[in-house]
């Protein structure tokens, strides 16, 4: 094989209370990557937010990782993530690059040994290494990412919208609005939350998923940075909602959803945020199956 192409989708970090642990992958929406053998590391980028991704390997999470694997490779990101709206934009080049440099030379790692290997990526992007964006990309469905290991969990059938509003949150800025230490309380009543939420997946029950989506960390320290970020979660609810999050550090925020009332929902949503005054992008999608080679 002298070239690879790989879909690598959107995701949404922590679901509420599962800060830097869970992770959901979508279906859309993705950047597609091709990575070639070169004599030395390169990177192009084309297409959303193409002007605001570092060339330099060395400052793009996904030339971090080709220089992780050892290998000097020409990558060509065909973005179609928004960057800094909470959607994983610098996980999905990071993890499609593992992916595609194991494909391409054959090196036999597991998607589960890929998790760590991307995260280191996205040291360029966050100053830190989280896995909760490259894990879901990596191996699909809701993950789980604690200490270098991901286990995935398959989702219940659910309709995502996801609203971004036309509002910059850098992963680094929204990790700033929250405390080094939260009240033993609040801890408590956040590992209930997210083990509910796991308890949801693996029960196929989308309403417990749902419910255990309201966290109070995430949403208590980082809502503030989104203006109308209750009303339009009320919107979203009082259409049938199972639950409401931001994703990732914001400002995009997910719903879970019936599938048939995902259009409903998505224009309750809109509409909030235009009585603020902001507008938005916004998409119906399903829950995502990981990377894969085009
Ligand atoms: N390969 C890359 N693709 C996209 N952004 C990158 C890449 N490498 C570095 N970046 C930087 O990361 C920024 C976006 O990262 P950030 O983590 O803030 O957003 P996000 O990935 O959309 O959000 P989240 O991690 O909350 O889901 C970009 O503005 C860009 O400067
Ligand atoms: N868990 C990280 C992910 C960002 O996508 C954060 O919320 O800061």
């Amino acid at each position: 094989m002298d070239r690879i192409r790989v879909k690598a989708s959107a995701t949404s970090a922590n679901l509420g209370a599962g800060f830097d642990v869970l992770g959901l992958a979508l279906d859309e929406p993705y950047d597609v990557i091709e990575v070639e053998p070169a004599d030395r590391l390169a990177i192009k980028v084309i297409g959303v937010g193409s002007e605001s991704i570092p060339l330099d390997p060395e400052r793009n999470t996904a030339g971090l990782v080709a220089k992780e694997m050892g290998r000097d490779v020409l990558i060509t990101i065909y973005s179609g993530i928004r960057p800094a709206s909470g959607l994983g934009s610098s996980a999905a080049p990071a993890a499609g690059v593992a992916f595609a440099i194991n494909e391409l030379f054959s090196l036999g790692y597991t998607r589960e040994e890929l998790v760590p290997i991307a995260a280191r990526g996205e040291v360029a992007a966050a100053g830190v290494a989280h896995a909760d964006n490259v894990g879901p990309c990596l191996l699909g469905g809701l993950t789980i990412v604690c200490g270098g290991q991901a286990e995935s969990l398959e989702m219940p059938e659910v309709g995502v919208v996801a609203i971004m509003p036309d509002v910059k949150v850098s992963t680094r800025v929204a990790r700033e609005a929250l405390p080094a230490c939260i009240p033993l309380r609040e801890m408590v009543q956040n590992v209930g939350k997210a083990c509910m939420l796991v308890a949801g997946a693996a029960k196929k029950d989308p309403y417990l998923i749902g419910r255990s989506l309201a966290d109070s960390f995430n949403e208590k320290y980082r809502s503030p940075l989104i203006k109308g970020y209750e009303g339009v979660k009320a919107g979203a609810m009082r259409e049938g909602a199972y639950g409401v999050a931001i994703s990732g550090s914001g400002p995009t925020m997910i719903a879970l959803c019936p599938r048939d009332r995902a259009k409903a929902i998505e224009k309750a949503m809109r509409d909030e945020f235009l009585s603020y005054g902001i507008s938005c992008e916004s998409f119906v999608t399903r829950v995502g199956r990981g990377v894969k080679i085009i």
